[in-house]
C-alpha cells in the first residue's frame, strides 16, 4: 500500500539555525505513528509541515501524493493544549473546526456532527457546558471530538495529553487507541515520553537532536492494551529506546 504520507530528505533551517539533516520517513494509511524525540528535536515542526503551516525548504513531503496544501482539509490538528473559545459551550466548540474549514456546512448538520463526536469521546451529557465548567481531561476531549467531527483522513496530535494528571492521562491513552480502531484514520502523534509511544503506536520514528535525523524506526506489533513494564518483548525495545536516548 502507498504510504499516505512521505517525508523524502527533507531539510530544514528556521531563524539560521539548522533544525533537520535529512528527514525521510514514511506513513501507512491508517497506522498510528509516534514521533519520538529529546525536546526541540523538531517534532512539532514536522506536524507543522505536514499542515501545511510551514513551507518545505528542501526535500519532498507528499499527504496522499500531494502537496501539504493541496492536501491540508484531510487533517486535523490537537494541540497540547485544548485551544477551546471560552465563550462557546462544548457542542459549538465542536462544531467550530466544521465552521472555520467550510462555512457553506448548514448548522444543524454542524452540530449534528459536533453531537455524535461529544458522544464517542464520553462527553454526551456535557454538551452545553461551557469551557469552564470542564475539566482538563473534558476540555481535551471536546478538542477531539472538534478534531474527528472533521472527519479527517489523518489527525496530527502534538504532546495532547502531557498536560494532564497521570489517571487521566491513562484513560485518555486508551480511548484514544479506541476511537483510532474504530475509525480507521492515521494518526501521527508525537511525544517525548517513550513509555507512552510504547503504549500506542504501531511504529515509532525516532528523532535525535538537532539537527534532527530519524536515528530509528521501531516496530511495535505487540497486541493492545499493552503492559509496559510487564511484556518481556516491550522491556527489550524500552531498553533499546533508552539506549538510544543516551546516545543522541
Ligand atoms: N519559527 C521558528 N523560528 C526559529 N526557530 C524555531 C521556530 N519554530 C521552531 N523553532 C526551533 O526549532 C526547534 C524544533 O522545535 P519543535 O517545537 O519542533 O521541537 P519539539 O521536538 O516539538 O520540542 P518539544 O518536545 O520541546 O515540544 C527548536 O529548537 C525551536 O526553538
Amino acid at each position: 500500500m502507498d504510504p499516505i504520507i512521505r517525508f523524502s530528505e527533507v531539510g530544514l533551517r528556521l531563524g539560521g539555525m539548522r533544525i533537520y539533516d535529512e528527514i525521510t520517513f514514511d506513513v501507512a494509511p491508517g497506522e498510528f505513528l509516534c514521533l519520538l524525540g529529546p525536546s526541540g528535536c523538531g517534532k512539532s515542526t514536522a506536524l507543522r509541515l505536514m499542515g501545511d503551516l510551514l513551507p518545505v525548504q528542501d526535500g519532498q513531503i507528499t499527504v496522499g501524493g500531494k502537496t501539504p496544501a493541496e492536501a491540508a482539509n484531510r487533517l486535523a490538528y490537537v494541540f497540547q493544549q485544548p485551544r477551546l473559545l471560552p465563550w462557546r459551550s462544548a457542542l459549538h466548540n465542536a462544531a467550530f473546526g466544521i465552521e472555520m474549514r467550510d462555512p457553506s456546512v448548514p448548522r444543524a448538520e454542524r452540530e449534528a456532527r459536533a453531537r455524535a463526536q461529544l458522544e464517542r469521546v464520553g462527553l454526551g451529557k456535557d454538551m452545553d457546558k461551557m469551557p469552564l465548567m470542564l475539566s482538563g481531561g473534558e476540555r481535551q476531549r471536546v478538542a477531539i471530538a472538534r478534531a474527528l467531527a472533521l472527519d479527517p483522513e489523518i489527525i496530527l496530535m502534538d504532546e495532547p495529553f502531557s498536560a494532564l494528571d497521570p489517571n487521566t492521562r491513562t484513560r485518555l491513552r486508551d480511548q484514544m487507541i479506541e476511537l483510532w480502531q474504530q475509525s480507521g484514520k492515521t494518526v501521527i502523534f508525537v511525544t517525548h515520553d517513550m513509555d507512552e509511544a510504547l503504549y500506542l503506536a504501531d511504529r515509532i520514528v525516532v528523532f535525535s537532536g538537532k539537527p534532527a535525523r530519524v536515528a530509528s524506526v521501531i516496530e511495535v506489533r505487540e497486541p493492545r492494551p499493552r503492559d509496559i513494564l510487564r511484556d518481556p518483548a516491550l522491556l527489550e525495545k524500552r531498553d533499546d529506546l533508552l539506549r538510544l536516548f543516551s546516545d543522541i
